[in-house]
């Protein structure tokens, strides 16, 4: 399993998108502004939607990193941390009582 985490990614795509490096795809898409960076979000999610029907897990696994990646920039130019759509989803679990059951699963 990797240990690779989206905190990791969220931390090189705020030093990337203010490197300037004009070899960097992160620093293009925020200097290319939120409409475009959106629009880029929003095909991303399409072709993962296309690659989940056409039931090709690689495509899957492609167009989810690259879902993830792009969702990542979107958020840094929101100014919206990682960590505070985790809080969300953590609450949205305590709200439904789960949480302690899944862990309990995992003993
Ligand atoms: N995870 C990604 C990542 N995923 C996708 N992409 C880029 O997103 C761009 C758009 O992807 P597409 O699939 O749409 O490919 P495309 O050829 O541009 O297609 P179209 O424009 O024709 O639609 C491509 O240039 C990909 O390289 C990414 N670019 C960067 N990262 C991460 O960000 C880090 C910093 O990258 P740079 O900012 O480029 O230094 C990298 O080390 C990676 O960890």
């Amino acid at each position: 399993m990797t240990e690779f985490t989206l905190a990791e990614l969220e931390r090189i795509v705020a030093r990337r998108a203010a490197s300037g490096d004009a070899n960097s795809w992160t620093a293009k898409l925020v200097a290319g502004g939120i409409g475009k960076a959106a629009k880029k979000l929003g095909e991303e999610a399409v072709e993962t939607v296309i690659a989940s029907l056409a039931q090709d897990r690689a495509a899957v696994v492609a167009e989810s990193a690259d879902l993830l990646y792009h969702l990542l920039v979107v958020l840094h130019m929101r100014g919206v941390a990682l960590d505070d759509v985790l809080a969300e989803l953590e609450g949205r679990t305590a709200q439904t009582g789960l949480q302690e059951k899944a862990a309990r699963s995992e003993e």
